[in-house]
């Protein structure tokens, strides 16, 4: 899964293993024992850049940790009680988050906000006090809303840095790239969408415009392929019945981000995410933040792409996302203020 630049990487940090001190990444992933938690720390376990991962959960990450540390590659990995939140934190440059219930069929990501917000909230509180510079990865939903809480939480306690909070926003790029890959016949890795806007329904914009292998689909073929992406979470819900959104997928996007973010803390040059952060793009529409293409760096967002000239079909698309979007992040804000 991980790109040739990660081997490469991967390489010279090993090569240079006998003879200078291996760059160390210590990874942290809070909700470590849930369903998206168990993959995404098992990738991160077989990621040659991760070298310390600590798992925390509020029951059986030490389980989990105890499993996934059999597996052969060098990393340490070490489970966290309840309680142990601080060690657990302890050292953490990158956070990842997965904490928090996922849906069931007829709910919005929305109606997770009253349960999601208060665990956001206080695992926020734990992160300013026992590793305030870390990046922050928020995988937990809903999205839109929970960066800003975290956000708030950060501000309240003044170690806010814009550039290093950021909503996880790759499962949307990653179905984005796969749906078309499956239209157009092509191997998804060579069709790369990038998807703006936030994560939820109507939010949730495909650029397909800035795609060679999207330009033509229009019709009724477009109208379907911007529905599916928008609303594939929608789909694995139904699918799974009640016992869960996508985890496997989003475990494999976690890890994918994380690995993006730690290549370009170890100074890889042009790393760019799709991802939900801080951004000026539409602030003068009273919309704070925003997903599109961000370049990464060793301090996290190193610079924010504007999203490109759209289509007709996308100026559309834009014009029913900004208020959704305005809404909830104001909730997530108006929570924490309250
Ligand atoms: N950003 C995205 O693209 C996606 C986000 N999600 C969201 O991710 C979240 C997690 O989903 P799943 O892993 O499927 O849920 P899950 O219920 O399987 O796992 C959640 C884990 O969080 C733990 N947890 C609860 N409160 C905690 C706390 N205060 N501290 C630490 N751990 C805590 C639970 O014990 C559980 O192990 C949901 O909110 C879901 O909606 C899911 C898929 C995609
Ligand atoms: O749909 C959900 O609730 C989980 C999610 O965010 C996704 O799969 O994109």
């Amino acid at each position: 899964m991980f790109s040739k630049s990660v081997i490469r990487s991967s390489r010279v940090l090993a090569r240079g293993f006998a003879s200078t001190a291996r760059a160390e990444r210590n990874v942290a992933v809070l909700g470590a024992a849930g369903g998206i938690g168990q993959p995404m720390s098992l990738l991160l376990k077989t990621d040659p850049l991760v070298t310390k991962l600590s798992l925390y959960d509020v029951r059986g990450a030490p389980g989990v940790a105890a499993d996934i540390s059999h597996v052969n590659t060098h990393s340490e990995v070490k489970g966290f009680e309840k309680d142990d939140i601080g060690a657990a934190l302890k050292g953490a440059e990158i956070v990842v988050i997965p904490a928090g219930v996922p849906r069931k069929p007829g709910m919005t990501r929305d109606d997770l906000f009253n349960t999601n917000a208060s665990i956001v909230k206080s695992l926020a509180e734990a992160c300013a006090e026992h590793c305030p510079k870390a990046h922050i990865l928020i995988i937990s939903n809903p999205v839109n809303s929970t960066v800003p809480i975290f956000a708030e939480v950060y501000k309240q306690k003044g170690v806010f840095d814009e550039k290093r909070i950021f909503g996880v926003t790759t499962l949307d790029v990653v179905r984005a790239s796969r749906f078309l890959g499956e239209i157009k016949s092509k191997d998804p890795k060579d069709v790369k969408v990038t998807v703006v806007g936030g994560h939820s329904g109507v939010t949730i914009i495909p650029l397909l415009s800035q795609v060679e292998a999207g330009k033509d689909v229009s019709g009724q073929q477009y109208k379907d392929l911007v529905k599916r992406i928008q609303f594939g979470g929608d789909e694995v819900v139904q699918a799974k019945a009640g016992t869960g959104s996508a985890t496997l997928s989003m475990g494999f996007a976690g890890a994918r981000f994380t690995n993006s973010l730690i290549r370009a803390m170890n100074g890889e040059s042009n790393v760019v995410e799709p991802t939900f952060v801080l951004s000026p793009l539409y602030k003068d529409q009273g919309v704070s933040y925003f997903a599109s293409n961000v370049e990464l760096g060793p301090e996290g967002v190193k610079k924010i792409h504007p999203v490109g000239s759209l289509s007709a079909e996308e100026e559309e698309l834009m014009k029913a996302c900004l208020p959704e979007l305005k809404k909830n992040i104001e909730k997530g804000e108006q929570f924490v203020k309250a």
